[in-house]
């Protein structure tokens, strides 16, 4: 196989090939953009005007997604794989996937949109590298801009596989794209109702692409991820890279839609979230429930009616979101 089919493996030894650009028998050209950054590129006169910007590894210990992404490109270096999207291939934060963690000193998904600015530290210039990366990636115009960026959970979850869609004043949710995620295995969609610091976010705020966070099974070690099936998102995914991806039914039947309700976050160290170590992500809360209390006699009690929760998780650094309260949305404002 081509050396720069093999991006896992450079990256996981921190190795910068020698030839940075290399074209396939079919004449894909693949371009080593840097350290966790593979461009490819359909044959001239093949290309069908989608470019589709597939990241992982944002967080080192979701392995699962980069297992896929790594299967995917070995896919287009090797031939099975007949691309007719430019597509871009990202693996976020290579140092903490080589350590098998979420993060080395701070999560990089807390760093986008300017707030890599105000920080400093690796992982701060990683998410100005990455931005700017998507930023090259999706500048061509008149094209379809499509990013998906693949996560595992910390938990395990009563919906195992969802999404996360960005939000931007102005801007309306698309049901054809929750109806090709539905497609795609996807069982609920969150519909975000405020400005994020996430690469998703960024990508969609700011670049205009439509953008999402997939959450797809609990996070494991490389080797260990039998339990998350990917078969349905990865069937989709090599469609979208070929272009063959069937009519997309608009109909949302089964899928489900939440909103928002509130975000909690962590101020102190005296923050207490009072919940089960072990509960699961979309667990129900019932209205009174005193979900959280932080100093200044600050009290989160849960007042929406089908209440429920996701990611809680106290030990987050101060300042940052400990648990997303989120409800059941009608869809009515979707596009
Ligand atoms: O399991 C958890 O608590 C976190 C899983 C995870 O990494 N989720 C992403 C979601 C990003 C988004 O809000 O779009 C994250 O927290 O960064
Ligand atoms: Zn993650």
């Amino acid at each position: 196989m081509l050396a720069l089919g093999k991006l896992l493996e450079l990256t996981l030894t921190d190795h910068e090939p020698a030839e940075k650009t290399q074209v396939t028998t079919r004449g894909v050209r693949l371009r080593w953009l840097g350290e966790g950054a593979l461009e490819v590129r359909p044959p001239e006169g093949e290309d069908c005007g989608l470019d589709l910007l597939l990241s992982a590894g944002i967080h080192g210990n979701e392995t699962a997604p980069i297992e896929l992404l790594e299967r995917l490109l070995h896919g287009v270096a090797n031939g099975k794989i007949k691309p007719r999207a430019r597509v871009l291939f990202l693996f976020g934060n290579p140092a903490a996937i080589r350590k098998g963690e979420r993060f080395i000193e701070q999560d990089i998904n807390r760093l986008f949109n300017g707030r890599h600015e105000l920080s400093s530290g690796f992982e701060a210039l990683r998410a100005a590298e990455l931005e700017q990366f998507a930023r090259v990636f999706f500048s061509k115009p008149e094209r379809t801009r499509l990013h998906y960026d693949l996560h595992t959970a910390i938990r395990g979850s009563k919906i195992e596989q969802f999404a996360l869609y960005p939000f931007k004043e102005g801007r309306t949710h698309s049901r054809r794209e929750l109806a090709r995620l539905a497609a795609a295995g996807m069982e609920a969609v969150l519909l975000q109702s405020k400005s994020s610091i996430t690469f998703s976010a960024f990508t969609y705020e700011q670049l205009d692409a439509e953008a999402f966070t997939l959450e797809l099974g609990k996070a494991r070690p490389f080797g260990q991820n039998e339990e998350v099936n990917l078969d349905r998102l990865e069937t989709r995914l090599i469609q979208l890279i070929e272009d063959s991806e069937p009519q997309t039914e608009q109909s949302l039947e089964g899928l489900k839609l939440f909103s928002v309700a509130r975000e909690i976050i962590k101020h102190s160290d005296s923050f207490h979230l009072h919940l089960p170590a072990d509960i699961e992500n979309f667990s129900e809360l019932s209205k009174g429930y005193l979900l959280a209390e932080d100093l200044a006699e600050t009290r989160w009690v849960v007042e929406e009616e089908g209440a429920r929760i996701i990611f809680p998780n106290p030990k987050v650094k101060n300042g940052l979101r400990a648990g997303i309260l989120i409800v059941p949305d009608s869809g009515q404002r979707l596009a």
